[in-house]
């Protein structure tokens, strides 16, 4: 059993990471599903009240509410998956939640780009869907996703994915984390002239 969580800003590749699991058979659950069925076992509009759902099950039952949530719908995959990816962990009481239930069998997966680069892909990515609000757009998501604890969450990763070079370069990489398995540690550096590799922290 392998349960990989993903956390990074706007822009960084989650969306991507998530492809790529779904290219190797493996089911993912994103944090937004949750709020999305609450949402409608509310009776709202998912499209509208998904932000106020999102808030007021964290007020209702504390921080980890969206988290805990997730948890029957991860178990359910695992039943007939090896591997499930979890797609979009916003704070570090999430994280200590998946570690609570998953243990050693829960990959912190941190993706990471500088705001530059990320708001160029934003940028790119919106020019159909007139997404591309700019550099302030992208500063004030920021701000709001740290405000969450997504900086703690990112610090507790176990795994750092550069996500600097091309997109078949990021893709490999991920690819190296979901085969790898569980007890991968280290950074998947952004060296584009070498081999990926993978070092421990503390070597
Ligand atoms: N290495 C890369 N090279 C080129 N384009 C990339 C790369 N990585 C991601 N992208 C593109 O950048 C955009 C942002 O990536 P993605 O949607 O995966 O980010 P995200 O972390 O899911 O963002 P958000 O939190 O805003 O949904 C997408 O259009 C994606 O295809």
């Amino acid at each position: 059993m392998h349960v990989i969580g993903t956390v990074g800003l706007p822009g960084s590749g989650k969306g991507e990471a998530a492809t790529v699991a779904r290219e190797e058979g493996i089911p993912v659950v994103t944090m937004g599903d949750v709020v999305r069925q609450e949402t409608q076992d509310r009776g709202l509009d998912p499209t509208k009240d998904h932000g106020t759902v999102a808030q007021t099950l964290r007020e209702e039952n504390g921080p980890a509410a969206i988290a805990e949530r997730s948890l029957p719908m991860i178990e359910d995959r695992l039943e007939n998956h090896e591997t499930v990816l979890v797609d979009g962990l916003r704070s570090d009481v999430e994280v200590e939640r998946f570690e609570e239930r998953f243990g050693d069998r829960f990959t912190l997966l941190s993706i990471e780009a500088p705001f530059e680069v990320r708001r160029e892909r934003i940028d790119a990515r919106g020019r159909d869907a007139s997404e591309a609000d700019g550099g302030e757009g992208l500063a004030a998501r920021d701000e709001r996703e740290l405000g969450f604890g997504m900086g703690e969450a990112m610090d507790e990763a176990d795994v750092v994915l550069q996500n600097t070079d091309t997109l078949e370069a990021f893709h490999d990489r991920v690819r190296t984390v979901i085969r790898e398995g569980p007890g991968l540690e280290g950074e998947i550096g952004s060296d584009s002239d070498s081999e990926t590799h993978v070092r421990g922290r503390n070597s």
